[in-house]
C-alpha cells in the first residue's frame, strides 16, 4: 500500500516547501489540477527535479485528446498521469497506449462515475494502471465519502491497483486501510495539518501495518 500526497493549494516554491517536509513519508507527489491551471507542467517538472526519487503524478484529469495530454505530462516528467473515467473509450485507450509507449502509468479517476462496478471492469479490461475512488471537494461539502465505492472496485477489478481520494484525514485512515487498497491519496489531511511531518509519518506507520 502506497501513500500519494495530494498538493492543490500551493504555487510551486510552496510545493517544493512541503514536500521537503514529509518526503521520507510519501510515495508519490501529485500536483493537483489547480496548481496545473495555475503554474503549468512546470510544476511537474521542477517537482520531479527537485525530488527524482518520489514519483510524482500530475492531476490532469484528462477527458479528451489523451495521447497528446500524456505525451506533454511525461515529457515534464510525470510518472503517472490521470484521466477521467467518464471519458470516451477510445480516449481512455488512448491514454493507455501513449503511457505504455512512454513508459509511464495511467491512473483514472472515478469521480462522476454513476456505475461505479460497471465502468470499473471495462476500464480494467483497457489495462490501466489505477482505478481510484474519489469524493471530489463538492460532495465531500454534503458529507459524503468514497469508503463504499472503494470495496465496489475491491469486489470487481482484477488488474488494475485500487485506490481512493478524498477527504481522508489521519482519523478516517484506519476505515480506508481496512478496505486494502493499493494506494491512498491525502491532501488536505497532511497539508491543512499544523505539524505536516507527524501527520504523514504517522500516516505511513499505519499503512504500513497494513
Ligand atoms: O483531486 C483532488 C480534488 O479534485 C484532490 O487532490 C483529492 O481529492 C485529494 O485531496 P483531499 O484529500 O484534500 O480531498
Amino acid at each position: 500500500m502506497e501513500l500519494q500526497l495530494a498538493l492543490d493549494l500551493v504555487d510551486i516554491p510552496g510545493a517544493k516547501k512541503l514536500v521537503k517536509e514529509v518526503e521520507a513519508y510519501v510515495d508519490i507527489v501529485e500536483i493537483g489540477t489547480p496548481v496545473v491551471i495555475n503554474e503549468g507542467l512546470r510544476a511537474v517538472k521542477e517537482i520531479k527535479e527537485a525530488f527524482p526519487n518520489l514519483k510524482v503524478l500530475a492531476d490532469l484529469k484528462v477527458m479528451d485528446a489523451a495521447g497528446y495530454e500524456v505525451m506533454k505530462a511525461s515529457e515534464a516528467g510525470a510518472d503517472i498521469v490521470t484521466i477521467l473515467g467518464v471519458a470516451e473509450d477510445m480516449t481512455i485507450k488512448g491514454a493507455v497506449e501513449e503511457a505504455k509507449k512512454q513508459n509511464k502509468k495511467i491512473l483514472v479517476d472515478m469521480i462522476g462515475v454513476k456505475d461505479i462496478a460497471g465502468r470499473a471492469k471495462e476500464l480494467d479490461a483497457f489495462g490501466v494502471d489505477y482505478i481510484c475512488v474519489h469524493t471530489g471537494y463538492d460532495l465531500q461539502a454534503v458529507g459524503k465519502n468514497s469508503f463504499e465505492d472503494l470495496n465496489t472496485i475491491k469486489s470487481v477489478v482484477k488488474n488494475a491497483k485500487v485506490a481512493v481520494a478524498g477527504g481522508i484525514k489521519l482519523e478516517t485512515l484506519p476505515e480506508v486501510i481496512k478496505a486494502k487498497p493499493d494506494l491512498v491519496i491525502v491532501g488536505g489531511g497532511i497539508t491543512g495539518a499544523e505539524d505536516k511531518q507527524a501527520v504523514a509519518a504517522e500516516m505511513q506507520k499505519l499503512i504500513k501495518q497494513g
